[in-house]
């Protein structure tokens, strides 16, 4: 049997719907086999980040070490990477591994405001890591830090992603989750034109790692073989019907429902929409 695997880079989100769990389980669902190495672990539940533990850098080098020495992943994600040192040392290895189809989530802020990338590890990222990437999936405060710009307008979208593709990335996929308007629109840039993914906005707070699910899903989609443009249309059908039954789980932002695309794919014709 050949199995495709992906790795994920990232921090644990002990509430289970965001970080590494939320990258398993999506690859999972996919039907790829997922491995992690963890960065750092947070105390964290649907109401917000408790505290914040990192792993040392050595920490991280030795499980990427382990996993290539061994494994090969077909595709590999980074999420939280909390500091330069352990950006530093992702890069290496990557590098070092021939790691090249690597999307990066530039995961910088929790939806409740705690801080999971410090500040002065913004240039390291772009130094290090954006250079390896196949595809970035920066939110729109992301690319704000990114770029140093104000995103207001559509075309204030464009001009970023063309900024970003200028720091390496073969392709740069702005999200539109925290924009406003009916329409999600997720807008893909290749350095040459834009194609825009679209999705009806859902009215809800539950969106607890929607990002991490989405580039989970666009990864695992590269490992199996798929041109980009297919994997992030299954990406944006597996987050809308992740986001569209939430599990109404916790107090605060709750999870999406890892499990809804695979229920909705069986049940055809069935009742999820
Ligand atoms: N309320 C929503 N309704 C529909 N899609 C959404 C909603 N919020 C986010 N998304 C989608 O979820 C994915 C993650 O986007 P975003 O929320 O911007 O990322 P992040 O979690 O990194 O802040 C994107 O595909 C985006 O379009
Ligand atoms: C460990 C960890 N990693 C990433 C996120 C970002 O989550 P979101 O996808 O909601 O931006 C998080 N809350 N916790």
């Amino acid at each position: 049997m050949n199995i495709t695997k992906a790795l994920t880079i990232a921090g644990s989100d002990s509430s289970g719907g965001a970080g590494i769990q939320a990258d398993l389980k999506t690859f999972q669902e996919l039907g790829v086999y997922g491995m992690s190495a963890l960065t750092a672990a947070t105390a964290q539940n649907t109401l917000g980040v408790q505290a914040v533990f990192p792993l040392t850098p050595e920490a991280v080098g030795s499980q990427l070490d382990s996993i290539g020495a061994d494994l090969t992943p077909d595709a590999v994600k980074t999420g939280m990477l909390y500091s330069a040192e352990i950006i530093a040392v992702t890069a290496d290895r990557i590098a070092r591994y021939g790691w090249s189809k690597l999307v990066i989530d530039p995961v910088m802020v929790a939806k409740g405001g705690a801080p999971l990338l410090k500040p002065d590890a913004v240039h390291t990222l772009i130094r290090d890591l954006l250079p390896l990437a196949r595809i970035i999936t920066p939110n729109l405060p992301e690319a704000e830090m990114l770029t140093g710009m104000k995103l207001l307008r559509a075309e204030d979208i464009r001009e970023a992603a063309r900024r970003i593709h200028a720091m390496g990335p073969e392709l740069v996929i702005m999200k539109g989750g925290h924009a406003s308007g009916a329409v999600a629109r997720d807008l893909l840039y290749d350095g040459a034109a834009f194609t825009a993914f679209d999705g009806p906005r859902i009215h809800t707070v539950h969106t607890h790692g929607t990002g991490c699910t989405y580039s989970a899903a666009v990864t695992a989609g590269l490992a199996s073989g798929l041109a980009v443009t297919e994997a992030v249309r299954v990406a944006k059908d597996f987050i809308q019907a992740a986001i569209e039954n939430s599990l109404g789980i916790g107090a605060g932002h709750g999870p999406t429902n890892h499990f809804a695309y695979r229920l909705k794919a069986a049940k055809i014709g069935g009742d999820m929409e």
